[in-house]
């Protein structure tokens, strides 16, 4: 006998199924010569797939293979195997932890490290990662985010170049970089934040200035936290799930440091954590870091639970320019993107043409992120006819000079 949420699990990882495919038109007579039958709601941006019996099922799995692009619902198929990838990881940064105060032991005190560990406390509260990412109400920002793979991804794209590729970012309109610092899981280094900080100290003669730098890493001791200041970051990521009741240590540690942080939560527990321990910028993953499910129905949902002076950032899964604008509707202040942002660069990188270099993808997709077409707001004319279109609910205002 099947239980109701197995119905429920099985409908999930087809609507992931769909919502890849969707687009596609093969896909779309593949299904129909099946007598499959799916809609796309323009209103709701909800996919829907109709099944009436279980062997329709079956065919639409074996029909192709599931992918987690999907911005909406994402099913993995190693979500059910128990095993917490969260959890492994932690392991070996306490190792890496270790080894990096064993090296800066046998250093000198006048390490800058050690040094900045030294001025704890002296340092003046900063909010430049807060104000890039705070713009007036209904008006978006992107994080747009270096990263080469990811455990649940695999290969993402090679990123020769980081600081042309934060370049490209920072040209498109990103408020800020984040850089995965994680090499094993992530392919990252401090040396790629390096880069990147040098790059964006380009802009510094301009308005508003280098766009700030945020460390992605499994940050689970002050060490590392200083470590990434003297490689120039701006902010570091604090994963509540992984720290407990430690993110308030952590977080007075990094604002003693002279540091900022984005704090991630996934659930009502963890927002409380982190409102207590006096976050500021507080990212609601849409990816559950134990099983890397997806969902943005539950990012929207927990984001009701902040107050207003919080900046609050959608993370994960957000490929579709439609789906940004849809957060921004919801009221979220900024998004952070990675792997829609690495593909689109990398496909441009891989054009050779000369009249198409100069148009990186990537640049478009920040562009499109950012620009004020709404599926909530549009006008009803234009949102009848292609389900979306101009007028979002967006404060003119937000042009500075
Ligand atoms: O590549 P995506 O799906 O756009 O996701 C980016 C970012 O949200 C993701 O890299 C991330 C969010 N929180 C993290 C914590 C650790 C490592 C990585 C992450």
């Amino acid at each position: 006998m099947k239980r109701d949420s197995d119905e429920e699990e099985e409908m999930l990882t087809c609507l992931g199924f769909v919502s890849q495919h969707v687009s596609a038109v093969g896909c779309y007579h593949r299904w129909r010569k099946h007598n499959i039958s799916f809609c796309r709601s323009s209103s709701s941006l909800r996919y829907s797939v109709f099944i009436d019996n279980s062997k329709k099922l079956g065919k639409l799995r074996s029909l192709g293979r599931y992918s987690d692009t999907s911005p909406l619902v994402l099913k993995m198929s190693n979500s059910d195997s128990g095993e917490d990838i969260l959890q492994s990881i932690l392991k070996r940064k306490a190792v890496e932890v270790e080894q990096l105060k064993e090296k800066l032991a046998n250093e000198s005190s006048d390490n800058p490290i050690t040094s900045r560990l030294a001025m704890e406390g002296s340092f003046e509260p900063k909010d430049t990662f807060y104000c890039a990412l705070k713009k007036p109400n209904f008006t978006l920002s992107v994080i747009a985010e270096i990263k080469r793979k990811s455990p649940s991804k695999g290969h993402i794209g090679s990123i020769r170049d980081p600081a042309g590729l934060s370049r490209i970012y920072k040209e498109g309109g990103a408020s800020a970089i984040s850089v995965l610092t994680d090499l094993e899981g992530f392919g990252g280094t401090l040396d790629d934040l390096r880069k990147v900080y040098k790059a964006q100290q380009q802009y510094r003669e301009t308005y508003p200035g280098p766009a700030p730098i945020l460390r992605k890493d499994f940050i689970i001791d002050k060490v590392q936290i200083a470590e990434a200041a003297e490689a120039g970051a701006s902010a570091i990521l604090l994963i509540v799930s992984a720290l407990g009741k430690r993110t308030k240590e952590l977080l007075q540690a990094t604002y003693a440091l002279g540091l900022e942080a984005l704090v991630e939560v996934h659930n009502e527990d963890e927002v409380d954590i982190a409102l207590q321990s006096g976050a500021k910028i507080i990212g609601i993953n849409n990816r559950n870091l134990k099983n890397f499910e997806v969902s943005l129905e539950h990012a929207i949902k927990l984001r009701q639970l902040l107050p207003p002076e919080i900046v609050s950032v959608a993370e994960s899964g957000i490929s579709d320019p439609a789906v940004a604008w849809l957060l921004r509707d919801e009221g979220f202040n900024a998004i952070l993107v990675g792997e829609a942002l690495v593909t689109a660069a990398e496909r441009s990188e891989a054009v050779g043409t000369y009249y198409q270099k100069p148009v990186n993808q990537a640049y478009g997709l920040i562009r499109a992120f950012l620009s004020k077409s709404s599926r909530k707001y549009a006008n009803s004319a234009t949102a009848a006819l292609w389900g979306q279109g101009e007028g979002a609910k967006e404060f003119l205002g937000s042009i500075s000079i």
